[in-house]
């Protein structure tokens, strides 16, 4: 059978990318959107965004939603300090067998822990299973009417702690409105929008960075 876009980024990042190197790796896959088939990665401009908010956070511990082909999971790998964690999630099988190759190339696996399943099931299970308190910093790009629910189980759960920073990719394009009302309506959050475009076009797109100032925030005096 035909193989898939996910298939043919990957024969694209061995043919053009170099092993042990994130940023060729990076690089090919950007190439790779821009001049042969668009696809959803949070892209290079947006990209460079993620990157300065996970060096200004430099997170101990990192939850991603939404692997797809391992691309941001890369560009927040690559910065994390020794002993950092990235946790990241994917429901879709084939995209996580791809991914992890992705994430093999660029000599990165050490530091990223890739989880199959479903947010609903995986988050509930990150203490037990994965020895996570809390996280620093979470990364939201998977599908976009999921980014609330997430967001409240995480809440729920004891997942984020003051100063806990939620990135999340698409707020405009697609778009993701309930949660967008959400981070910038509640008092728990302080909320900013990163404007940008869509990952190799020129509509607008952008991420929005909240951070969670504490339980305590937004309850009565
Ligand atoms: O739909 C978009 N993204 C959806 C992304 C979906 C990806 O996240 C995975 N996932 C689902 N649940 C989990 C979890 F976490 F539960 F395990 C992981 C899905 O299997 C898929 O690989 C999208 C669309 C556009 N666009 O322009 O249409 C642009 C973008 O940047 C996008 O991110
Ligand atoms: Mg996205």
């Amino acid at each position: 059978t035909r193989s898939s876009r996910p298939q043919r980024m990957l024969a694209h990042v061995k043919r053009h990318a170099a092993r042990g190197d994130p940023q060729s790796v990076i690089d090919a896959i950007d190439y790779f959107c821009r001049h042969k088939e668009w696809a959803m990665n949070v892209g290079d401009e947006k990209g460079t965004i993620l990157d300065s908010v996970v060096c200004e956070v430099s997170p101990g511990a990192v939850l991603e939603l939404g692997t797809y082909c391992g691309y941001s999971t890369m560009r927040i790998a690559r910065l994390l300090a020794p002993g950092a964690r990235l946790i990241t999630l994917e429901f879709n099988p084939a995209n996580a067998a791809v991914a992890r190759q992705v994430i093999a190339w660029a000599g990165l696996e050490h530091k990223v822990q890739l989880v199959e399943g479903s947010s609903g099931d995986l988050i509930p299970q990150m203490r037990e299973k994965f020895g996570i308190d809390s996280f620093d910093l979470v990364f939201l790009d998977h599908w976009k009417d999921w980014y609330l629910p997430d967001t409240r189980l995480m809440e729920e759960l004891g997942l984020l702690h003051k100063g806990s920073v939620l990135l999340a990719d698409n707020v405009i394009c697609p778009g993701a409105p309930e949660y967008l009302a959400y981070v910038r309506s509640s008092p728990r959050y302080d909320s900013r929008y990163f404007k940008s475009h869509l990952e190799y076009t020129y509509v607008e797109d952008g991420l929005e960075k909240s951070v969670f100032p504490g339980a305590s925030a937004g309850s009565r005096p």
